[in-house]
């Protein structure tokens, strides 16, 4: 690969990003950072308090983020769910490459897993309006979808492995 990409590890509430996320930054050797650090407290508390966001709640926070990264154009590792296509387009810049790592799974699974979760303000309620939201990688978008069945380290082995092979360059596999 000629280019370290900035990585965004998207996917559902609770589809395992920060777990990933920070295990793929400490692999790759660049910075990380958690995507809810960068939603307004507005944002928390609805989502808190059951709402699910909308596309005005999400903009300010999905620009907070692509300045991020955008401020790490030798590569870094970011969490946002990123759930839908015109989200992602306004994460890809032209200076920076951005690869997506999707993390995909099935909904009783992740729901299992959030149940289990202690101590995060995203009730459990709210993951159906994240799948009815979430639009998948596009082909022509770089990236990498995988099965969230797998443990959090055979799924960083596979990114980082993709990433080095610099698979899904082009395009989403
Ligand atoms: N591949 C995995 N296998 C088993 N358990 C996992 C896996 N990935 C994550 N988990 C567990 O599932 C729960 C949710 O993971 P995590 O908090 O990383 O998800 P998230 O996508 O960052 O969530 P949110 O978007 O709500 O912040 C955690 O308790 C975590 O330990
Ligand atoms: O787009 C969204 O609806 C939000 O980003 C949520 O996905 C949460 O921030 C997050 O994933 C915490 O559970």
């Amino acid at each position: 690969m000629r280019t370290t990409p900035v990585v965004v590890v998207m996917g559902v509430s609770g589809s395992g990003k920060s777990t990933v996320g920070t295990l793929l930054a400490d692999r790759l050797g660049v910075p990380y950072a958690e995507g809810d650090d960068f939603h307004p407290p507005a944002n928390v508390a609805k989502m808190a308090a059951g709402h699910p966001l909308d596309d005005e709640d999400r903009w300010p926070w999905l620009r907070a983020i692509a300045d991020w990264i955008h401020a790490h154009p030798s590569g870094a590792v970011v969490t946002c769910s990123a759930l839908k296509r015109g989200y992602r387009d306004l994460l890809r810049r032209d200076d920076v490459p951005v690869w997506f790592l999707h993390l995909s799974g099935d909904p009783e699974l992740i729901r299992s897993r959030i149940a289990a979760r202690t101590g995060h303000f995203m009730p459990p309620a709210l993951l159906n309006s994240q799948y009815a939201a979430l639009e998948p990688l596009d082909a022509d978008e770089p990236g990498l979808t995988v099965d969230v069945a797998h443990t959090p380290q055979d799924i960083v082995a596979t990114a980082a492995d993709a990433l080095q092979r610099g698979e899904g360059q082009e395009g989403a596999r």
